[in-house]
């Protein structure tokens, strides 16, 4: 039976790497683009179906970013599929990244440099803005654009696979300001929310056969990476990266390498996966790519939280929108 498979941001970076990835394992996929740039999306599809002549590659205009983008396309997905296979949540932004050298070159020098390479933590900041509908960008996109979909969408889904961070932590995180109003750090945070969501999801919906897992891609060279310093010097530090990757398994660097995880992901049996665990795509010092799955640092209480005061914010999201809607349908009649 063909499966059916959607992928938000697949036009680039990570989210193209696994559409090759994915049409590569299974030749009778119906693969859909969700993408806010159809430029781009056709771009991909040409991309996919240069090395993929036969697959059926659909593209859907979807901005996670915006209630009413997620509302027509979720409505248009309704129209096209009767099941979805698997749901990728993989669109990301982190807008105005602004790399601390300070604390970079400190953390150099200290224990915890391993653990800066992986994760970012202390040397990446963020700033963010309030999008048209009133929501932090970050949250709007990285979170909770996803999760509209997925409810609009829920009668269909059975798979989910969120593309979260190492970078994701607690401290960035706080449920009196889950949107990330205050703090400089909306990217980690965001991330953190969608490892708690994912928990949450299990919880309420592996009873009526919906499984949600999580990812982390290492750090793999795309625009999003490639947006946080400046060109010129990311040409002449890539030999220094490829150099650390032989001493660290997350430096992926390519996006094929950092699509691992989603990749294996797509081949298990939901039931035999750890709704506590993020998988982790890696690649040795010799190239091997692997899957290995850590715990997250959350907790079911809070994660349950996070999901009621969603399922809030989605209520008054839904009633400013039907308001809006009025409002248009009101004026076009004068
Ligand atoms: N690169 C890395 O090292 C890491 C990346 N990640 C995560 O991986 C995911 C993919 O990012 P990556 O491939 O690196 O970067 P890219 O910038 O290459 O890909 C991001 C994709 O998301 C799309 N996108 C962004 N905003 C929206 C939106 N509002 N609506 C629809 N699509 C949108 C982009 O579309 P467009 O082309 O139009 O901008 C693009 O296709 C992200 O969630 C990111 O946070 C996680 C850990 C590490
Ligand atoms: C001067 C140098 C030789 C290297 C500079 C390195 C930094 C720019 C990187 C060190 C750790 C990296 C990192 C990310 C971005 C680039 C670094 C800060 C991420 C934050 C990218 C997005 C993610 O989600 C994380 C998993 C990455 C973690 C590591």
């Amino acid at each position: 039976m063909e499966r059916v498979v959607i992928i938000t941001g697949a036009n680039s970076g990570i989210g193209l790497a696994l559409c090759e990835r994915l049409l590569t394992e299974d030749s009778q996929l119906r693969l859909c683009l969700a993408c806010r740039n159809m430029q781009r999306a056709e771009a991909a599809r040409a991309a996919l179906l240069t090395s993929h002549s036969n697959a059926h590659v659909d593209l859907l205009q979807l901005d996670v970013g915006s209630v009413q983008s997620v509302l027509s396309a979720a409505q248009e997905v309704k129209a096209r599929y009767n099941r979805i296979d698997f749901l990728y949540l993989n669109a990301g932004i982190m807008p105005n990244p602004q790399l601390d050298l300070n604390a970079f070159f400190k953390g150099l020098f200290s224990r915890n440099v391993v653990r800066m390479f992986a994760t970012a933590e202390g040397i990446l900041t963020q700033q963010d803005r309030l999008n048209s509908d009133g929501l932090q960008e970050v949250f709007a996109t990285n979170l909770f654009g996803h999760f509209l979909l997925i409810r609009e969408l829920e009668p269909l889904l059975s798979r989910l696979v969120w593309t979260s961070s190492s970078n994701a932590r607690r401290s960035a995180f706080s449920m009196e300001d889950m949107q990330h109003r205050e703090g400089r750090e909306s990217y980690s945070s965001s991330k953190y929310a969608s490892d708690m969501l994912s928990l949450a999801l299990n919880r309420q919906k592996n009873s009526q056969g919906l499984f949600s897992s999580v990812i982390c891609p290492g750090l793999v060279m795309t625009n999003l990476t490639y947006g946080i310093l400046p060109s010129f010097f990311w040409t002449l530090i890539m030999p220094v990266m490829w150099l650390i990757r032989i001493f660290t398994n997350t430096f992926t660097l390519t996006p094929h390498n950092g699509a691992e995880a989603l990749h294996w992901l797509f081949l298990q049996n939901p039931e035999s996966l750890d709704p506590r665990a993020k998988y982790h795509s890696l690649t040795s010092g010799l190239g091997t790519n692997y899957t290995q799955p850590r715990q997250m640092d959350i907790d079911e209480g809070t994660s349950d939280v996070l999901y009621s005061k969603l399922l809030e914010l989605e209520k008054e999201v839904r009633r400013k929108q039907s308001e809006e809607n009025a409002d248009e349908e009101i004026s076009a009649v004068k």
